[in-house]
């Protein structure tokens, strides 16, 4: 039984919360005439937990103000309880009928009045454990048991039961994970660090952008990696993280751009103040000038840290392709043969055209796409990986259908699926990875394939860590090139267009005259990727959701990615070195190991102590390990999460876990067989022969007639 003054105390705080998260500032977007373009948009089921997350953090204030920080267990089992309550009621009676009689009633009664503020809660949080279901965007409630036969073979759309003890574990809409536990916020709850462990102000990230990360006049392109495994890098991003970003209180997007904001506009948004000499964000009268940032949705489910969440599953499952979410999912599919749906008026295959895109910088004819990943659009050479993979599902939708014709819709979708999802991850970790990491934190972290059955664990938490999420896996921002070139048949460059006019603009792919989207993979194939050193191209330094003609409309991406890291909480660099094996840092000196001694005295120009720095700067900047494209913390970061989201993966296509259909030994050989390579082969009408090593340019070229296909066959029980 829960202690019933502190429940009182609960109540009191959650009830005076509730009262201050409505009547604070929130001014929404609409009525102003700036449109603001961000790719971190919430979903229904994202803004639900906000609105609970939200109220929550203010409790948590209210509880810590009046009665101290160790009242927050005690909190906590309150709400525990009232879960277990309502999660009890839900199972015997609608939720929607008991709040209503329970509004209707004038009682005086305190017992029922306190009831009542509980349910006031409950139905704004929704009722029971299942997130999205309260949401009117529900297109198939969660199953009611996970030890069934469907969940024996078939990895559900929103990852629940991949885990069966504990069936939301890496679930889309679930919390992101901390790497080494706590968090780094001045108030130890929510307050971004703003300050210098010396006292004073920590500098802008828009200051450091300019002073550590602005590449000049010299780009340096990388001698071998092709601009494809940046590419890639950002596909298997937009697989596993989409951290929304905070909306307003009626669910429309925050206007942060005015450095006033987080008190005229919403404590949600975070500024980044500008300098006043800025070469390109200038400055207008005298008013301070900002880059706008929103925070980062807070899904806190308890009193205590504010929680940012994941809104794609979590797992490597190419959510970019299939949704994470049921209604996604279905927005992408035919209903037909297994099909996926397609765009295919210019002659070639695109995604659905998406008509109501609010966020598309491109205008009729040139609308963006639906795809699993709302980012789809964010820029054009994205839809060259979303449409290849929704071919190669056709193409295998069709062979299987011809092997056997009487399969229906939906099951013959789920073979495919699983097949394209075992290629996938057969792709990310046998070629992505070993251009990325040295074969040292491949062999130790089990990320190669050995030949033997891979091991699932279910008490591993495959979740996305924070420091993945807002700076180890950010560093492939700085692969990025300013130009995107196309190739014809030939290889002979056919044009370019640049990044910083293109971003959320779609009609480069309807470029049908400059071969459409083909020669655009076919340029990321051919071109050099840039170095992922502390250097970054001018449209990702300056032109991030820039609307064309309007110099100065967009962001800063490094000076967002250091600011990300301070509203997620991540820990200065320094912290996470002992993680990764390295010395522990007193004085700028103990870094000299780890840092060229140009890169460590740019760092001393730009913060007042090691302590300081930001992790996403600290990472980009340490000197690469040999054979590998980034540092040993980056590294140490990265391969712990792919370590998880292979061991953590009750489907990964190598696990072999018992009461699960996994694939057969020669199955798994003959995924192992199929190489990017061959899926753009077979998906293209211009590649005719392929770098030997997908990710270099420089590799001998093959002929696609010479590189295994898949014997569908092989795949039917
Ligand atoms: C032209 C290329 C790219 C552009 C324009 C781009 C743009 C963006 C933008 C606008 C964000 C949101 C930032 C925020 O609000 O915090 C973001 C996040 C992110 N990017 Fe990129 N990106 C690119 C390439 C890449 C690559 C190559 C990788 C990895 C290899 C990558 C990994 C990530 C990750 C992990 C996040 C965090 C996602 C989330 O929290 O939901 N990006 N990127
Ligand atoms: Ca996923």
């Amino acid at each position: 039984a829960v202690n019933a003054t502190v429940e009182k105390y609960v109540e009191d705080a959650i009830f005076e919360a509730m009262g201050n998260v409505n009547s604070a500032t929130s001014a929404p977007s609409s009525g102003t005439a700036e449109k603001i373009v961000s790719s971190q948009i919430a979903n229904a089921g994202a803004i639900e937990l906000q609105f609970t997350g939200d109220i929550l953090e203010e409790a948590t204030k209210i509880l810590v103000a009046k009665y101290g920080v160790d009242i927050l267990p005690a909190a906590n089992e309150v709400l525990e309880a009232w879960n277990a309550e309502s999660a009890a009621a839900a199972a015997t009676d609608s939720p929607n009928s008991s709040s209503e009689s329970d509004s209707n009633s004038n009682s005086a009664d305190s017992s029922e009045e306190s009831r009542s503020k509980r349910d006031v809660f409950r139905v704004k949080r929704g009722a029971g454990g299942y997130t999205n279901t309260a949401s009117n965007q529900t297109c198939r409630g969660p199953p009611k048991r996970c030890n069934d036969r469907v969940h024996d073979r078939i990895r559900s759309i929103t990852g629940y039961c991949n885990n069966r003890a504990n069936p939301t574990l890496g679930n889309a809409l679930t919390s992101i994970r901390r790497l080494i536990g706590t968090v780094s916020y001045t108030d130890g709850l929510q307050t971004i660090r703003n300050l210098s462990v010396t006292g004073s102000p920590l500098p802008s990230t828009r200051y450091i952008s300019n002073k550590l990360h602005d590449e000049g006049v010299n780009p340096h392109y990388s001698p071998s990696v092709n601009h494809l495994h940046m590419q890639i890098g950002q596909f298997i991003a937009h697989d596993v993280i989409f951290m929304p970003s905070s909306v307003a209180k009626d669910g429309s997007d925050l206007n942060c751009l005015s450095c006033s904001s987080p008190t005229t506009v919403s404590s949600n948004c975070a500024p980044i103040p500008v300098p006043t000499d800025d070469a390109y964000f200038k400055q207008n009268g005298t008013t301070p000038r900002c880059i706008r940032l929103t925070r980062s949705l807070n899904g806190q489910t308890g009193f205590g840290v504010r929680t940012q969440i994941d809104q794609n599953t979590h797992f490597l499952d190419m959510s970019t392709v299939y949704g994470s979410s049921d209604c996604e999912a279905q927005s992408v599919r035919s209903f037909v043969n297994g099909q996926l749906k397609e765009y295919t008026t210019l002659g070639y295959t695109l995604p659905p055209q998406n008509f109501n895109d609010s966020n598309c910088q491109s205008t009729n004819p040139y609308y963006c796409f639906t795809a699993g990943d709302f980012r789809n659009c964010l820029h054009p050479a994205l839809l060259p990986l979303h449409s290849l993979f929704i071919k190669e599902h056709n193409r295998l939708a069709t062979l299987a259908k011809q092997v056997r014709p009487n399969i229906n819709d939906e099951d013959l979708y789920q073979f495919v699926r699983r097949i394209m999802v075992a290629l996938w991850q057969n792709i990310v970790y046998t070629e992505y990875l070993p251009k990325l990491l040295t074969d040292k934190y491949l062999t130790d972290f089990k990320l190669k394939t050995t030949g033997q059955p891979g091991i699932y664990n279910n008490s591993q938490n495959p979740s996305l860590s924070a420091e993945f999420t807002a700076a180890a896996f950010r560093f492939g921002h700085s692969q990025a090139r300013q130009n995107f070139t196309r190739q014809d048949v030939n290889n002979n460059t056919i044009g370019q267009y640049d990044l910083g006019n293109n971003i959320f603009y779609s009609d480069q792919v309807y470029q049908k005259q400059l071969g459409g989207w083909e020669t655009m993979l076919n340029g990321l194939l051919r071109t050099p990727g840039m170095v992922a050193d502390r250097y970054y191209s001018f449209p990702i330094r300056n032109q991030l959701f820039e609307t064309r003609g309007q110099p100065g409309s967009g962001v800063d991406l490094v000076a967002v990615n250091i600011m990300r890291g301070r509203d997620v909480g991540l820990q200065p660099y320094v912290k996470y070195r002992s993680a990764a094996g390295l010395s522990s840092v007193n004085t700028w000196n103990d870094l000299s190991s780890t840092f060229s001694s140009t890169n460590l005295a740019a760092l001393k120009t730009v913060y007042a102590d090691p302590a300081d720095i930001d992790l996403y700067t600290g990472l980009i900047m340490e000197t690469p390990l040999t054979g590998s494209q980034i540092g040993p913390t980056a590294s140490y970061i990265i391969a712990e999460q792919f370590n998880r989201l292979k061991t953590g993966d009750r489907f990964f296509y190598e696990n072999f876990v018992p009461n699960t259909v996994g694939f057969r030994p020669e199955q798994i050989q003959a995924i192992r067989q199929i190489k990017l390579a061959k899926i753009i082969c077979d998906n293209t009408g211009i590649v005719s022969r392929v770098p030997s090593d997908i990710f270099d340019f420089t590799s001998t070229q093959v002929a696609c007639s010479s590189l295994p296909s898949i014997d569908i066959n092989l795949f039917f029980l």
